[in-house]
């Protein structure tokens, strides 16, 4: 690896910008062959998406990817879903079980339009088998397969058929893989994602250490065609995770999905539980989301998302907030 860097440490260089108002700027992009308004997707834990969150989203044109930790509910999921002509998105494991579930999904002819294979440590053989488990049984459901942090692993996981990458290994709000085990991304996620993206030759997904909306725009630049995101979507009215109150403030909690709270057992933990403050209406959050990658567009010297692909880019070290705690 030659330079090392993450989202604090770059800044996008402005171009000429060709429109009168951000408002025309178009935000949307393409996975999947379905078109969705945002290159933002929830993370796919239990603190952020339920099932009436994934409805909200799909209906309203943005992407989702349930979370696998209700698996029982899955069918009924995908069924309904479908029956009010929504994508189906869900996600899976790697154990026996799984591969059980995926032989149903076929014999019942219930294809969901997204797989996502969910993953600590995707590089690995259980993954590759998986992968192509799904594309036997259901070649038509689009597979998403993580998470990878290396160039190596993208092209493994590629080559076994997944149609995406997810890219991040410990940048993650709630993860101490980093701190448990000195391996991963962490701090460096930035720099991962552009070698990584190098190397790929379908779309990837970045996947942790969002922080502001700004690194959406940077995560384009450097490669991403989908950013997932859990700690700017935590907390909000419709959120899973409860609520508590302290000093008349009100909190929300959000916690790993490798953590003893989402385990149930102290087995492996490489999570943790944090509370994050009440933030409104998650369309509010989505909303301004937009406004802000709209803005980056028309920074960018462009009218589509694609402008942002080739924007110039400062590498400025120790950080672009000068000490100031944003977040
Ligand atoms: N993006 C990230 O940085 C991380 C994300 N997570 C999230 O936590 C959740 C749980 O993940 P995970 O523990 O993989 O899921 P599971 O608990 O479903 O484990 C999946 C399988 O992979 C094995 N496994 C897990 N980690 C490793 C490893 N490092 N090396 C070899 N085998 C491994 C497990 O066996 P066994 O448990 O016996 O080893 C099990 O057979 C997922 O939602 C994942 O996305 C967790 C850590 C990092
Ligand atoms: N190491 C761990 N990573 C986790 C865990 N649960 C989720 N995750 C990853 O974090 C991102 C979200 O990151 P954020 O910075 O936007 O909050 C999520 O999509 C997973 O990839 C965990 O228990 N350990």
């Amino acid at each position: 690896m030659d330079n090392v860097f993450d989202y604090e440490d770059i800044q996008l260089i402005p171009a000429k910008c060709i429109v009168e108002s951000r408002s025309e700027c178009d935000t949307t992009v393409t996975l999947g062959g379905h078109t969705f308004k945002l290159p933002v997707v929830p993370a796919n834990m239990q603190t952020i998406i339920d099932e009436k969150i994934a409805v909200y989203l799909a209906e309203n044109g943005y992407f989702y990817i349930m979370h696998r930790f209700q698996p029982e509910t899955r069918k009924t999921f995908i069924r309904d879903m479908q029956s009010r002509e929504l994508i189906a998105s869900i996600s899976v494991g790697v154990k026996s079980e799984e591969y059980d579930f995926i032989l149903q999904l076929a014999e019942e002819n219930l294809v969901p339009e997204f797989i996502t294979i969910d993953i600590a440590h995707g590089h690995s053989n259980a993954v590759i088998a998986m992968i192509k488990h799904i594309k036997m049984h259901l070649p038509n459901s689009f597979v998403i397969a993580g998470n990878v942090g290396t160039p190596e692993a993208v092209r493994e996981l590629e080559h076994a058929g997944a149609d995406a990458t997810k890219v991040g290994i410990g940048p993650g709000k709630v993860c101490i893989t980093k701190i448990k085990t000195g391996f991963g991304t962490g701090g460096w996620q930035l720099a991962a994602l552009r070698w990584c993206a190098k190397a790929a030759s379908k779309p990837i997904i970045a996947d942790g250490g969002i922080r502001t909306h700004g690194d959406i725009a940077k995560s384009v630049r450097f490669g991403a065609t989908m950013v997932m995101i859990g700690s700017l979507f935590a907390g909000h009215e419709e959120s899973p995770g409860e609520t508590t109150e302290k000093e008349g403030k009100l909190y929300k909690e959000y916690f790993g999905s490798a953590s003893e709270f989402q385990k149930g057992e102290k087995k492996n933990v490489e999570g943790k539980k944090m509370f994050v403050e009440h933030k409104g209406s998650l369309q509010d959050t989505l909303t301004e989301m937009e406004q802000d990658l709209q803005s980056s567009i028309s920074y960018a010297g462009g009218k589509k998302l694609d402008a942002i692909r080739n924007v110039d880019y400062v590498i400025v070290k120790n950080s672009i907030f000068n000490g100031d705690k944003v977040y």
